[in-house]
């Protein structure tokens, strides 16, 4: 179970937001608190995202092609970039959060509430990221914000709608963490809806990516849409189980951070996490997937995470496994889509103990999956 995390105090209303990681997500969500009148400071690790922000006014290497406006101010130091923050949007991939949590630890005043935007589940301690932060930062307030959100559309100024959540939003909605954070960043086309459940926002997000990678080995192998379906709706009872698990609330899965971000991820190859599964199906390399660019694949990084995370809880997430069993213990696509295909028939909910086993002298070779 996620602790339930403490109140704490936070400035409003907030007015100078501090993004830290300048990868695309954070590029995209400092263009929106710009262009929602917020004061913004952009820390990127990589000295030469700086120097593009700096000189073309672009980030070149991990966003290009949309404008930042002047407002946004590159930084290369951490401790300046959060220096005047209210509010620090954390956007490095979900595997560097607690180191740099570390870093940020002697910079942060005490009111600067604290924003989680990567998606994930830590791989060392199997804790989800709301925990990580509490652990390393445990006096800010703290806020998760999920959903649908490819950063191009969001930069492009697309509508999109996001959840974001604070628990002191199940006892004040008014005046949480949450809601001074739509205030602050929410536009027309930049949509936040409030919500008090972080662990079941937390959870969708980290699962989605992992079936986002099934989605893309199914489409790889030249399945088609009924396929799709069946993924994202049995990958859905995978997530909705994980996440009751955890204390999340079964709305929250029927909400944008489950079934909006599940559904989107799953069903567009503008997701990076799908093209990767597409590739792994067709044999690809990493280099010739994302042609060369440096991309961070979440559900790669986090099938071990989230599948360690659910065997811990005696939670079953069949899809899950046969992900983490290609990418972690290198079973082949053909073997590991075998053995999903040959698993007993089920009761749909998981509360109709019903096991059909599936008759193997029937198994004719037109039935196994043909691969090319
Ligand atoms: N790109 C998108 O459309 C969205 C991404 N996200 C999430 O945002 C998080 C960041 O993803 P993107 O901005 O897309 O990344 P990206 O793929 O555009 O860039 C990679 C990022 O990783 C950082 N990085 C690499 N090594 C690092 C290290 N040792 N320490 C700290 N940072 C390091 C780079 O500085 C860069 O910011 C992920 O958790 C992702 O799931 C969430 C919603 C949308
Ligand atoms: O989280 C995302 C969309 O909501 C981005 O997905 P990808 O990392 O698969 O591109």
């Amino acid at each position: 179970m996620i602790q339930q995390l403490a109140p704490a105090r936070f400035q409003i209303p907030i007015k100078n937001v501090a993004v830290v990681g300048g990868g695309a997500w954070g590029t995209a969500l400092a263009i929106t608190a710009a262009r929602a009148g917020c004061n913004v400071s952009l820390w990127a690790r990589e000295p030469e995202v700086v120097e593009s922000i700096r000189s073309r006014r672009q980030n070149d290497i991990f966003l290009p092609g949309y404008d930042i406006p002047e407002v946004v101010r590159p930084e290369e130091n951490l401790a300046a970039a959060v220096k005047d923050a209210d509010a620090v949007l954390l956007v490095v991939p979900s595997q560097f959060l607690r180191a740099t949590c570390q870093a940020l630890e002697t910079c942060l005043a005490p009111h600067v509430a604290l924003v989680i935007c990567s998606k994930g589940i830590e791989r060392s301690n199997g804790l989800l990221l709301a925990a990580v932060v509490e652990e390393v930062l445990p006096s800010h307030a703290l806020a998760v914000l999920s959903g649908p959100t490819f950063a191009d559309e969001v930069a492009a100024g697309q509508p999109t709608a996001v959840t974001i959540a604070s628990p002191d939003a199940a006892s004040r909605p008014e005046h949480s963490l949450a809601a001074a954070l739509a205030r602050a960043i929410g536009t027309a086309t930049f949509r936040p809806y409030i919500s008090d459940d972080v662990a079941g926002v937390e959870v969708g997000g980290a699962v989605k990516n992992v079936l986002a990678i099934a989605s893309g080995i199914a489409t790889g192998l030249g399945f088609g849409s009924n396929a799709r379906a069946a993924i994202i709706t049995r990958g859905l009872d995978e997530l909705k189980t994980l996440s009751e698990a955890l204390g999340g609330r079964r709305d929250t899965v029927t909400g944008l951070a489950g079934i909006g971000d599940l559904t989107l991820t799953c069903s567009s190859e503008q997701s990076r996490n799908m093209r990767y599964g597409m590739g792994l199906a067709q044999d690809k390399s990493d280099a010739e997937i994302f042609g060369g660019r440096p991309v961070v694949v979440e559900g790669a990084e986090n099938a071990v995470s989230v599948t360690d995370l659910a065997r811990r809880l005696n939670v079953d997430m069949p899809i899950c496994e046969a992900v983490r069993a290609i990418i972690a213990d290198g079973k082949p696509i053909k073997d590991a889509m075998n053995e999903l295909l040959s698993r007993p028939f089920r009761g749909e909910q998981r509360s109709v103990a019903l096991v059909i086993p599936q008759r193997p002298i029937n198994q004719t070779a037109e039935q196994e999956v043909q691969l090319a």
